[in-house]
């Protein structure tokens, strides 16, 4: 349905200013989520089918440098829903739901994002006016980076610490109306406004915001886990980090959109590689497609096979993460810990890869990658800020660390659960099995190093299950590409296999070698295998990687969308179209820098004492 809309069409991005990108940006979301509301409307999404619509929309990037809305649905409404009482919600998310309020998430502050603990935004109960007063005590305390909050939200959900009775408890959520619903004007006692520039997702319009003593309702902190009663007695949540429930729930869905970059960066790239043809094997032969080279195909397949192991775990993920939370609700917390290392885990290594194979995917389209218009650099700048967004990689790294070391000190006491139950194994075959070059003894290996098993099993065990359904021919493809994401990894991480498993040179040596023959294997399904992922023109809006393969027609049509080539080729007074000769010919005249003063100087100087022949 967006496709068909023409409002996509125009100058390219690249050529409007900062304030037309945000301009550009606000009109495409409309456009793009009043199809949402339509559906809504029509009874076609609900709450049920939610991930895929709104996913579908935000993860294609037809919003090519993200949205201004993008927060609204995949943070503000999260939040409530994870943490507003059932009385909350029924007053918050009908008006979220059909936009008529838009908002975002203020969390990270100018001194603090990681350590959110260390937050200096206040919100103060006063038991008089059954209200809390919200203040920025430094310029350190200022909200910084939440999408959308610049110009276009009127909601956002804070977290500040709370102070109740003279006591400190920590951080907690609040519902916060900083514009006014009709005019849009900041209200009285909020200052906000919009970062600027960032390497990327320009369209965002990533917002500050400070509060000078503002006053809100006691019943807009958000009181699902912890509450304040109306005399100010604060009462406990079951588990301090119920309230973190919005930031887990985000990096799940991270990982389903680092699938999204990843197909579309190596479906560009796999397809340009088949259309380019560069150098002669030998003299006088045509030149050979450049998929052909063996090291190009060491730059694109491993990225094939890595979106589909992503994909899988995503959904693994995205099951865990439905079953844990119906077992909170239930009062069990027994998996937060689980769950929490998970996400974090994944969501670490899945946009590191993906940063990592998009940059590749780019460097392998030579100069013509280096193209705004091949969206290779625009994607890289939208998934590299997902390394920083949502918790810092190697902070979040840590936290998996932590579980991994905690779950290994209690390994004989404690009954393990499923996602880390391979620790028990891999404790008790350290050095004792020997090392096999299959798929299976690679993951075993991996098992013991413990890194990446998750995503690397994961994989295999689904494709095992797949392969009992399809074709022999599918078959034989979906396991060379396990193959090969077990082989490329095992060689990148030599040095941790060669420590804790007895892998010899002999195995590392074939193990080269059977990489190499995967390598060979897939190249003649290459192609096939990015056109399955079924990526529209119309979404990877790039010159290189449509699918007709009119690659230097488009990259020639693009260059000609420049402003610094809409002056006509003919650059002529008397040839142009419109026949406007005359016209044409005086106002030219008129950019003579002679016709900028009616009297030259050197008329004076010159001219006059020359003709009064005083010269
Ligand atoms: C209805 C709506 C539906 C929408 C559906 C849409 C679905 C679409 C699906 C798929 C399609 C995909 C397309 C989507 C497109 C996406 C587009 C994305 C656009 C851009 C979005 C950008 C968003 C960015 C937003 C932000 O960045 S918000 C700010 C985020 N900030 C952070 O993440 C901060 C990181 N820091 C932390 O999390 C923590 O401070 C810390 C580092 C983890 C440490 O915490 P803390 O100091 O409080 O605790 P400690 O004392 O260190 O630890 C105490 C113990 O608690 C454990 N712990 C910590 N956190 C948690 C947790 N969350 N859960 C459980 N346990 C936790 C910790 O491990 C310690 O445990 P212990 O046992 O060792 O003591
Ligand atoms: C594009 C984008 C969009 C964002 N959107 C939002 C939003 O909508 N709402 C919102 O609230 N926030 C948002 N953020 C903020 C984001 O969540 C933070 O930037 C992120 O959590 C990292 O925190 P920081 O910037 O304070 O980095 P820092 O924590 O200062 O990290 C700097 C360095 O210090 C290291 N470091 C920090 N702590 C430790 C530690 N304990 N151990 C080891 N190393 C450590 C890190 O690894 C990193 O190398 C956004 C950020 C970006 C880039």
């Amino acid at each position: 349905m967006l496709s068909k809309r023409e409002v996509f069409d125009g100058v390219p991005e690249e050529y409007l200013s900062h304030k037309e990108r945000y301009e550009n940006a606000i009109r495409n979301s409309v456009v793009a989520f009043s199809l949402v509301r339509k559906m809504q409307e029509e009874g076609k999404t609900s709450i049920n089918n939610y991930r895929d619509v709104v996913g579908g929309l935000l993860g294609s990037s037809v919003l090519r440098d993200g949205s201004p809305l993008g927060l609204h649905y995949i943070m503000f409404m999260p939040a409530i829903l994870n943490q507003a009482n059932e009385e909350q919600q029924e007053k918050w998310l009908p008006r979220a739901w059909n936009c008529s309020i838009i908002g975002s998430y203020a969390q990270t502050e100018l001194g603090h994002g990681t350590f959110i603990r260390g937050l200096e935004t206040t919100a103060t109960y006063d038991a008089a006016t059954k209200q809390f007063v919200l203040h920025s005590p430094t310029l350190t305390a200022y909200k910084w980076w939440p999408g959308g909050l610049g110009q276009t939200a009127n909601y956002c959900i804070v977290v500040a610490q709370l102070y109740t009775k003279g006591q400190c408890h920590g951080i907690h959520s609040f519902i916060i109306q900083v514009r006014d619903e009709e005019t849009h004007m900041p209200l009285p006692g909020i200052k906000i406004g919009e970062i600027g520039a960032k390497l990327g997702l320009n369209a965002v319009n990533n917002g500050f915001l400070g509060f000078d003593n503002y006053r809100i309702p006691r019943t807009n902190m958000l009181m699902k886990h912890a509450q304040v009663l109306e005399d100010g007695t604060y009462v406990k949540s079951r588990h301090s980090k119920l309230n973190y429930g919005a930031m887990v729930f985000v990096r799940v869905v991270i990982v389903f959109d680092m699938v999204n970059y990843l197909s579309k960066a190596v479906t560009i790239a796999t397809r340009f590689s088949a259309v380019r043809r560069q150098c002669q094997l030998k003299a006088g032969e045509t030149e050979c497609q450049i998929l052909d080279y063996v090291t190009q195909q060491h730059k694109l397949f491993v990225s094939i096979a890595a979106a589909h192991a992503f994909r899988i775990t995503a959904n693994k993920l995205w099951l865990t993460f439905n079953e844990v939370n119906e077992q909170l609700v239930e009062g069990n917390l027994q998996r937060l810990p689980e769950l929490h290392a998970l996400a974090c885990c994944l969501k670490a290594v899945t946009t590191a890869d993906t940063a990592a194979c998009v940059e590749r995917c780019r460097l392998a389209c030579g100069g013509h990658g280096y193209m705004m218009s091949s969206s290779l650099p625009l994607t890289y700048g939208l998934v590299t800020a997902a390394c920083t967004y949502e918790g810092e990689n190697t902070v979040l790294l840590l936290q998996t660390a932590r579980f991994l070391v905690k779950t290994y000190q209690q390994l004989d006491s404690k009954a393990l659960t499923p996602t880390v139950a391979y620790l028990k194994t891999a404790a008790a075959e350290r050095f004792c099995v020997g090392w096999s070059n299959t798929t299976e003894g690679i993951i075993r290996g991996f098992q013991v190093v413990a890194m990446r098993v998750i995503i690397m099993s994961t994989f295999n065990e689904e494709v095992q299950e797949m392969s009992r359904t399809v074709s022999p021919q599918l078959k034989e493809v979906l396991h060379q590409l396990v193959d090969l994401y077990c082989t490329y990894w095992a060689l990148e991480k030599l040095s941790d296999l060669l420590l804790y498993t007895p892998i010899s040179q002999k195995e590392v040596e074939s193990l080269r070698l059977r990489y190499e023959e995967t390598l060979t294997n897939l190249r003649p399904n290459a192609v096939g295998l990015v056109d399955a992922f079924d990526l529209r023109d119309e979404m990877l809006q790039s010159t290189l990687g449509s699918y007709d393969g009119r690659v230097y027609e488009r990259l020639m049509e693009e260059a000609m969308k420049s402003p610094l080539n809409a002056e006509p080729m003919l650059q002529s007074t008397l040839g142009s179209y419109d026949g406007r000769v005359y016209e044409r010919l005086m106002e030219e005249a008129m950019k003579s820098p002679l016709n900028a003063e009616p009297v030259n100087y050197t008329f004076h100087k010159y001219l006059k004492p020359f003709m009064q022949g005083k010269l």
